[in-house]
């Protein structure tokens, strides 16, 4: 487990921003050192945020797009061009302007694919294609992502896993069905903790004043299946990425002042 490491930013604009820049470095860094870079990408408003700032970042094409391996962190169980898939709102802010290999965009199942309204089996067809994609060197089912992003709710979820959900207290399987979320729509898919953690870098992003209760309950010591997003941590590294209105619950001295 990796002790989370805080940064605050001055607001949502500037930390989306800043995650931008930090995600190019780290994407161009894994890139010059295996030659490739695995990302998660998550959904909502901070997700989609930082990929459009990214969009807009003037490094954004030091990256090499045809060598970045996509993931999904989650998915609303939707048709594919239903405007409410984080796939679909990934395009509009990022995937439709940059020359990614579409091989390497692992977009997961949509309701009115191969699965039909068969969220569990599409979930396992997912964990199949993940395992497909990890080597010896990743030591289990999941690739080692080089970063795995999470938006945190306001209820301490990340990606699909709900607090006190049965897919929240997974620990075998690395993708499953989620049935009856309390974000709609209520069917979804989402990696489990057992595939979060088995990314190098796992970052959490928050801005806003409606996650602040959310972060202080994540940050100050609640129990994993009870706070969903104090349970997400990487092998090497666990970032969380605020403004700070989300920021402003956090006991005094817990992070360095605000960035300007
Ligand atoms: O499918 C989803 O809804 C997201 O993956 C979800 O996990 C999101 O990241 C959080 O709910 C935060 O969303 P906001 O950033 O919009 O608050």
């Amino acid at each position: 487990m990796t002790t989370p490491q805080v940064v605050v930013h001055r607001d949502k604009e500037l930390m989306a921003q800043a995650a931008a820049a930090r995600l190019i470095t780290k994407i161009v860094d894994a890139q010059a050192a295996r030659g490739t870079a695995s990302v998660v990408l998550t959904g909502g408003r901070n997700g989609n945020g930082l990929l459009a700032a990214l969009a807009a970042a003037p490094a954004r094409d030091a990256i090499d797009w045809s060598r970045l391996d996509l993931w999904w962190g989650d998915e609303r169980y939707l048709p594919a061009d239903d405007p409410e898939r984080n796939h679909t709102q990934a395009r509009q802010a990022l995937l439709d302007a940059v020359p990614l290999d579409p091989a390497r965009v692992h977009v997961m199942p949509a309701s009115d694919g191969p699965y039909g309204p068969d969220a569990d089996a599409a979930a396992a067809a997912y964990a199949a294609e993940l395992a497909r994609a990890a080597t010896p060197e990743d030591h289990g089912p999941v690739p080692q992502f080089d970063v795995l992003m999470l938006g945190v709710g306001p209820d301490t979820h990340v990606a699909s896993l709900f607090p006190e959900h049965p897919a929240a207290r997974e620990t075998e399987r690395t993708v499953v069905g989620v049935h009856g979320a309390p974000k709609p729509p209520p069917t979804r898919i989402s990696l489990t903790m057992p595939a979060i953690r088995a990314a190098r870098e796992v970052w959490l992003l928050a801005a806003g004043e409606d996650k602040a209760g959310a972060v202080a309950i994540a940050l100050g010591g609640a129990g994993e299946v009870q706070a969903p997003a104090a349970a997400a941590y990487g092998r090497s590294r666990t970032l969380w990425l605020l403004d700070r209105a989300a920021a402003a619950k956090l006991p005094a001295g817990m992070y360095p002042p605000a960035l300007s």
